[in-house]
C-alpha cells in the first residue's frame, strides 16, 4: 500500500494496547498464585467446576467472535448489503437446542472432554476420530484468527506483521499456560468488555462524523445496502434467509452445541442450572455484537458510499478498508485508535486462549490419559501446560498458511466451522438421537461427511463458484438499477457439478451433518443395529419419543428403543412402575455387563450412580 494513505497511533494508543496486553497477562498471573495454583487438571482444564454463569456467557460469546467478526461482518455488509443480519434468526434455535438438548446431556454425564461422549455412546475409536478432527478445526481456525488482526493493521497503518502475529500468541500462550481455565474465562470477560466499548466507540464517532443519524440513513437507503428478507429458496444463493437463519442453525448448534471450546464452558459451570441460564444470556450479547458489527458496516458504507478500496489498500482491501475507516474516523482523538486496536486484539486473544485450552484439554483427555492410567495428578498437569504451549507455538505456524491463503477472512472461517464443525456435529446427533447407530456407523459417517464436506468445500475454491453478487459502488440508485440489470445479462446459472460447488457456505454444516447421519444410519443397519438397552444409559436422547408424545406408551416403547436421559431413579412405587422418569419414553432399565464394561475408568462415580439407583 502507498505510505502515504497510511495512518499513524499516537503514544496515547501505544499505552492503551499496551494496557490490554499487561492486564490479561495479570490476570493470568492472579489464577496462578491464587485458588488451588493451578496444580490439578481439575482446576487448569475445567476452573475447578465452580464457575457462574455471567461469566460462562460472556466467555461463551467471546470463543468464537473474533477480529474475523469485527472486521469481517462489516466488510460484508459495505459489499453486500444487510443481507447477512438475518443470521441472527439462527441464534434462536441454535441457543435452544443446546441449552435443552445438548447440555442437560452432556452434563449429567460429568464429562471432561465432549468426545469422552463419543467412547460412552459408541466407541474407543469413534472418540479419536471425533478427536482428530475437532483438533483438526480448531489449528486451522486458530491461525486465521491470529492472522486476521495482525494482518489488517498492516494493511491500513503499516504496523509489523509478524511482529504482531508473535505478541499476540505469546501473549496468549503465556497466560492460558499460567492461568488455566479460569484466567482464560476471567480475560474473556474483560476482553468481551473491551471489544464492545471499542465497536461502540468507532460508531458514535463514525455517525458524528458522517453527518448524523439521518444523513446515514438516507446514504445507506440510497445505495440500497438495506436488505428485505430474501425467500429465495435456491440453495446456491449465499445468503437468503434460508441459508442464513436455517442452515446457519446447523453452524451454531456445530459451535455452541458440541464444540469442545464451548462444551468445557458448560460443564464448569457449578451447577446444571448455571449452565442453560448462561447459554440463554449468550442470545442478547450475541445479537448486540451482530447488530454493533452490521451498524458499523452501515456507517461505513455511508461515509464512503461503496468507494472501491482495492487501489489504496492494494488486493487486501476488503477486510483493511475497515481498520482503514477506522483509523480515518478517530483521527485527532487519541486513545481512541488505541481502543479499537484493542478491541481487534481482545476480541482474537479471547477465541486464541479459548482455541489453546480446549486443544490441551482433548488432547489431554481423549489421547494421553486413556493411555497413561496411573499418570500422577501433578504430572498431568504439568503435560496440560505444556501442550496448552505447544499449542500456542503452533498456532504461529498455522498463521502463516493462513496468510497464503489470502481470501475473505469471514468466508475461511465460517467455511472451516461449516466443513470440519459439521460432520463432528453429524456425529453427535447420530448418536444422542437415533439409538440404533452402532459405531462402525459412526466411524463411516464421519469419514462421508468430511468427504461430502471437502468435495463441495475445495470444489468451490476451484471452481470459483461463490455465488456472491457484488452491489454497486456507489450511493445513487439509478446507477443501482443499471448495474443489477447489467449483473443479471452476465450471470448464468451454473449446471451439474458446478452447481453441486455452489452450494451456499452456510449450508456446508447442515449438509455434512446430514450425509454423517444418512451414511452411519445406513451402514448401522447393514452391521447389525444396536438394540435398546445396549447403549450406555444417558447417552440417547429420547428425540423420537418426544416426537411422537400422542402415541400410547407401549407403542412408543417399541418403536423409540430409547434409554433414559438420567439413570433411572427409583420411585416408590418400586423398580416395576411404570412412571416416566424425566419425561423420557423408556421403561425400566437394566445395565447389563457390558455397558458397565463400556464406562470408562474416571466414570467410576457414574458407574456407582446408577447401581445405586437401580
Ligand atoms: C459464530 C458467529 C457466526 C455467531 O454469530 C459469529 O460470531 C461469526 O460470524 N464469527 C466469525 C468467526 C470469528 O469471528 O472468528
Ligand atoms: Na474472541
Amino acid at each position: 500500500m502507498d505510505p502515504s494513505n497510511q495512518k499513524h497511533f499516537s503514544a496515547v494508543d501505544y499505552v492503551v494496547f499496551a494496557l490490554l496486553l499487561a492486564a490479561s497477562v495479570g490476570i493470568g498471573l492472579y489464577y496462578a498464585l491464587s485458588g488451588g495454583r493451578q496444580r490439578t487438571t481439575q482446576e487448569f482444564l475445567m476452573a475447578d467446576r465452580s464457575m457462574r454463569c455471567l461469566p460462562v456467557s460472556l466467555s461463551l460469546i467471546a470463543s468464537f467472535q473474533s477480529a474475523v467478526a469485527i472486521i469481517g461482518v462489516p466488510a460484508e455488509i459495505y459489499t453486500h448489503g444487510t443481507q447477512y443480519w438475518f443470521i441472527g434468526c439462527a441464534y434462536i434455535l441454535g441457543l435452544l437446542i443446546p441449552a435443552h438438548v445438548f447440555i442437560p446431556l452432556l452434563y449429567r454425564l460429568k464429562l471432561s472432554s465432549a468426545y469422552q461422549y463419543l467412547e460412552l455412546r459408541f466407541s474407543k475409536v469413534v472418540r479419536i476420530c471425533g478427536t482428530l478432527t475437532f483438533i483438526f478445526q480448531m489449528v486451522i481456525y486458530m491461525g486465521v484468527c491470529v492472522y486476521t488482526p495482525a494482518f489488517a493493521l498492516n494493511a491500513a497503518t503499516g504496523f509489523q506483521l509478524w511482529g504482531t502475529v508473535l505478541i499476540t500468541g505469546l501473549v496468549c500462550t503465556l497466560y492460558t499456560t499460567l492461568g488455566g481455565l479460569k484466567a482464560v474465562i476471567w480475560t474473556d470477560v474483560f476482553q468481551t468488555l473491551v471489544m464492545f466499548a471499542g465497536q461502540i466507540a468507532v460508531i458514535i464517532v463514525g455517525v458524528e462524523r458522517t453527518g448524523g443519524m439521518s444523513e446515514v440513513w438516507r446514504k445507506v437507503k440510497e445505495g440500497n445496502r438495506l436488505s428485505g428478507l430474501d425467500l429465495n429458496p435456491d440453495p446456491t444463493e449465499r445468503h437468503t434467509f434460508w441459508t442464513l437463519g436455517v442452515g446457519g442453525v446447523f453452524l451454531m448448534l456445530s459451535l455452541y452445541g458440541v464444540n469442545q471450546a464451548q462444551v468445557q464452558r458448560y460443564l464448569s459451570a457449578r451447577t446444571e442450572k448455571e449452565a442453560v441460564k448462561s447459554c440463554y444470556m449468550v442470545f442478547p450479547s450475541l445479537q448486540l455484537a451482530l447488530g454493533l458489527s452490521c451498524i458499523m458496516g452501515l456507517v461505513m458504507f455511508a461515509r464512503y458510499c461503496g468507494e472501491d478500496f482495492s487501489e489504496k489498500l492494494g488486493s487486501s482491501s476488503r477486510d483493511a478498508m475497515v481498520i482503514y475507516f477506522v483509523m480515518d474516523m478517530l483521527q485527532g482523538l487519541p486513545g481512541l485508535p488505541g481502543l479499537f486496536v484493542a478491541c481487534l486484539f481482545s476480541a482474537a486473544l479471547s477465541t486464541i486462549s479459548s482455541a489453546f485450552n480446549s486443544l490441551a484439554t482433548v488432547t489431554m483427555e481423549d489421547l494421553i490419559k486413556p493411555h497413561f492410567p496411573s499418570m500422577s495428578e501433578e504430572r498431568a498437569t504439568l503435560v496440560s501446560k505444556a501442550l496448552a504451549t505447544s499449542y500456542g507455538l503452533l498456532c504461529l505456524a498455522m498463521a502463516y498458511l493462513t496468510h497464503l491463503m489470502g481470501d475473505s477472512v469471514l468466508l475461511v472461517a465460517l467455511k472451516i466451522f461449516g466443513m470440519v464443525g459439521g460432520p463432528i456435529l453429524g456425529l453427535f446427533c447420530l448418536g444422542m438421537f437415533f439409538p440404533w447407530a452402532n459405531s462402525k456407523g459412526a466411524v463411516a459417517g464421519l469419514g462421508a461427511g468430511l468427504v461430502g464436506a471437502f468435495w463441495v468445500g475445495i470444489g468451490s475454491i476451484v471452481t470459483r463458484s461463490s455465488g456472491a453478487k457484488r452491489l454497486p459502488p456507489s450511493c445513487h440508485i439509478n446507477t443501482t438499477a443499471a448495474f443489477q440489470t447489467a449483473i443479471g445479462n452476465v450471470t448464468s446459472r451454473p449446471t451439474g457439478l458446478h452447481r453441486f460447488y455452489s452450494l451456499s457456505y452456510m449450508w456446508y454444516a447442515g449438509f455434512s451433518c446430514l450425509i454423517v447421519v444418512l451414511v452411519g444410519l445406513t451402514v448401522s443397519f447393514l452391521t447389525g443395529p444396536m438394540k435398546e438397552g445396549e447403549a450406555t444409559p444417558g447417552t440417547v436422547y429420547p428425540l423420537l419419543g418426544k416426537l411422537l408424545f400422542f402415541l400410547p406408551k407401549h407403542m412408543k416403547k417399541n418403536v423409540c428403543c430409547v434409554t433414559p436421559l438420567r439413570p433411572a431413579i427409583p420411585s416408590p412405587q418400586g423398580p416395576h412402575s411404570h412412571k416416566e422418569s424425566n419425561g423420557t419414553a423408556s421403561g425400566q432399565h437394566t445395565p447389563s455387563q457390558q455397558q458397565t464394561e463400556r464406562l470408562l475408568p474416571d466414570a467410576d462415580s457414574r458407574v456407582i450412580e446408577y447401581e445405586t439407583a437401580v
